[in-house]
């Protein structure tokens, strides 16, 4: 049981990792922080946090469990402000999409990465944002990844590795590096191919034309095209080397795809689309 949680930045994330440690019965007291009034007046009034504040120093002052869940570019400024404040048996965790970054940030302004420090990432998310959107059942069944360092406490490891039990999750322990680069290629990848087809196609001149056309495929590929474009730049920023490798991967095999296509050649169309198919086949029966 957690007596005290601090939410910072009660969003997507935040917001529903505490509906579904409240509806677990695993917390007393949630204080959330965040920088919209509108959104923590919202958040209390749906029962997602008890009280709110501005100020992650106050936030976490009282708090045994501290979980950051604001976009990538804002850690570094929120680990200075509750450097001061934090009790030393404090256990904090995070739920970025990049955690070289995090870790970075930690270690910055610690001076070391504190022993009670869980970095994680839960894999499950919409393409909405804030407290609106958040939803208790998010990480029911799905993955989070924790990324604990050589120096990082066992006991705060098995807290957090509960708290996302708890939460329905399934959790998977790797090292930062392998983190980032799996995700460069299964999470950020896919992000940028949406964001990059879905502005081609707008700056195209008959552009109203295209959307109207545009079948059921369109629609379902591009869904992540509507995600929240600050997290999306903090993501790109904070995983700039693994990405831009695989971005150049991917250009690469479009440019091999055009030279196919260009060339009539059928049987290598053939033999990519089966191989994608029976790979993505296999993934979605994984999935269930
Ligand atoms: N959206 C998604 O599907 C997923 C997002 N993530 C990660 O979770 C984190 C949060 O993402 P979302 O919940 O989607 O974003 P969100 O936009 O729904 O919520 C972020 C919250 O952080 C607050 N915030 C911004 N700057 C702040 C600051 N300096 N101090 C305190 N609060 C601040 C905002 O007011 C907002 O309420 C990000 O780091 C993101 O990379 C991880 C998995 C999935
Ligand atoms: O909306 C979707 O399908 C996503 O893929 C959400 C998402 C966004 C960022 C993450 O780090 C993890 C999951």
């Amino acid at each position: 049981m957690i007596a005290r949680l601090a939410v910072i930045g009660v969003g997507l994330i935040g917001g529903s990792l505490a509906r579904a440690l409240r509806a677990a019965d695993q917390v007393q007291d949630i204080i959330g922080c965040g920088r919209s009034l509108d959104n923590l007046l919202l958040a209390r009034e749906l029962g997602v946090i008890d009280a709110y504040t501005h100020d992650p120093a106050t936030a976490v002052r009282d708090a045994d469990l501290v979980f950051i869940a604001s976009p990538l570019g804002a850690m570094r400024e929120i680990f200075s402000q509750i450097k001061d404040v934090l009790r030393p048996e404090t256990v904090i965790t995070d739920g970025g999409s990049v955690k070289g970054s995090v870790v970075a940030d930690a270690q910055a302004v610690f001076g070391h990465v504190p022993p009670n420090f869980v970095p994680g990432h839960p894999i499950a998310g919409t393409e909405r944002s804030g407290v609106a959107a958040s939803f208790p059942e998010l990480f029911r069944n799905r993955r989070v990844i924790l990324t604990p360092l050589a120096e990082t406490d066992a006991q705060a490891l098995a807290r957090v590795t509960a708290l996302w039990q708890a939460a329905g999750a399934e959790v998977s322990v790797m090292s930062v590096a392998h983190h980032d680069e799996v995700l460069a290629a299964t999470s950020h990848l896919p992000h940028m191919l949406a964001f990059g087809l879905v502005d081609l196609l707008a700056q195209m001149q008959n552009n109203a034309e295209v959307f109207r056309y545009a079948a059921g495929g369109f629609r379902d590929f591009t869904r992540i095209a509507s995600s929240n474009p600050v997290m999306w730049r903090d993501i790109c920023l904070a995983n700039r080397h693994a990405l831009s490798d695989m971005l150049a991967c991917f250009s690469h095999e479009m440019t091999e795809l055009a030279a196919t296509i260009r060339n009539g050649d059928g049987e290598h169309l053939l033999d990519i689309f089966t191989r994608a198919k029976a790979a993505r086949d296999r993934f979605i029966d994984g999935a269930h």
